[in-house]
């Protein structure tokens, strides 16, 4: 038998790596610097000329992006995330959160020799910056994990598109494994359930109503095959199943419309906003879609909606927090994570 020597891998800097080193890489949405006109502009801008997001033809739409929507958009975003920025760290709650669960999760693989990296689709810390920091410590696979329960080809297959388009720059490239939706995993779903039953029993009264409001996405990216609007029932009929209640108890809403196209229906603000008048006073919202507090939780339905159910009339507006660092959150996130490391570890 011929024995050949076989050199040490190498990282890209041309030292020795580790053989066999998984690393976790958390990508969710991203969020923009600061809460100035300018900033927010360069983060919408970069935002909405991903074609997974608006798939209709860049020769129509970036005049008028780069126009009216560039020009008026970005001071009225900037208002409302002024309102929700966290001042203290200076950064938005979505990037808070994000960092909060890449830090517990981390404390999780200490003992697996597991490092655990963040990173933006759109702004800061990039993916990219997120895939060099594993492979800094010697990763040479990579278990990325979209912070998406529904899957989207405008969230969770555009965060993958940006990770391969950052190994398309490396020469010796990890291995790479990407995390599936997780809609109704039951990891996920005792999460909600538990959330919804501690959130509503400290109030005075129960809620007549727990809505579930989703982040919507145009019909149209539905009808041609995403498979989020299936995902979305999938995880809310789980939930009614988790916490025996019904269509009626428990509807299913879609938020953020952005844009003249219809979305997927119903809509959230006049869904609520219809309610008073029907006689149901005293809602509760979960926005399950999300996995961290953002802007389209804490100002769209904190502030707009609830601001505009009171004023028909509504009587008690609960919005429950999301999973965010929550060591519920952390638990599932390490089921996910060692469920698809299986082999790796
Ligand atoms: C055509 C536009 C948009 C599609 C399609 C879309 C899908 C989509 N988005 C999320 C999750 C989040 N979106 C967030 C903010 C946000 N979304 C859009 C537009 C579309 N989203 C815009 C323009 C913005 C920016 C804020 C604003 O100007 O209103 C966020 C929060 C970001 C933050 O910093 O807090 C999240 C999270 C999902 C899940 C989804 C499709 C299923
Ligand atoms: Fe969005
Ligand atoms: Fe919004």
């Amino acid at each position: 038998m011929v024995f050949h020597h076989i050199p040490p891998r190498k990282r890209p800097d041309g030292t020795a790596a580790f053989e066999g080193r998984p690393g976790i890489l958390l990508l969710n949405l991203g969020t923009p610097d600061d809460t100035g006109y300018r900033s927010v502009r360069r983060y919408l801008s970069e935002f909405l000329s991903d074609r997974r997001v608006i798939e209709g033809s860049p020769v129509l739409w970036q005049p008028i992006l780069q126009g009216v929507v560039l020009t008026v958009r970005p001071g009225k975003s900037g208002k409302a995330y002024e309102r929700i920025w966290d001042k203290t760290r200076n950064e938005s709650p979505l990037r808070g959160y994000t960092r909060a669960q890449a830090e517990s999760l981390a404390q999780r693989f200490i003992q697996d020799d597991v490092p655990v990296a963040w990173g933006m689709r759109y702004g800061k810390p990039s993916v990219a910056a997120g895939v060099r920091e594993l492979l800094e410590h010697g990763c040479d696979r990579i278990l990325a994990m979209p912070l998406y329960p529904q899957y989207s080809a405008t969230t969770t297959a555009t965060a993958n598109d940006q990770l391969f388009r950052a190994l398309m720059r490396l020469r010796n490239q990890p291995a790479v494994r990407t995390l599936p939706p997780f809609p109704d995993h039951p990891a996920y779903i005792k999460a909600l359930a538990d959330s919804v039953r501690d959130g509503l029993a400290p109030l005075a009264s129960p809620p007549q109503m727990v809505v579930a409001s989703f982040h919507g996405l145009p019909q149209e990216y539905v009808d041609k095959g995403d498979s989020y609007l299936a995902d979305c029932i999938r995880t809310v009929e789980a939930l009614r199943a988790a916490l025996g209640m019904t269509a009626e108890t428990l509807p299913l809403t879609f938020q953020s419309r952005f844009g003249p196209t219809k979305w997927l229906e119903p809509y959230t603000a006049p869904f609520i906003e219809a309610l008073p008048e029907k006689g149901v006073k005293n809602i509760a919202v979960i926005t399950p879609g999300f996995m961290a507090d953002c802007i389209e939780t804490l100002d769209e339905i904190g502030n707009e909606v609830r601001d505009e159910f009171m004023a028909k009339g509504g009587e008690a507006f609960t919005l429950l927090p999301c999973l965010n660092d929550s060591p519920a959150c952390v638990d599932m996130l390490e089921q996910l994570a060692r469920q698809d490391l299986s082999g790796w570890l």
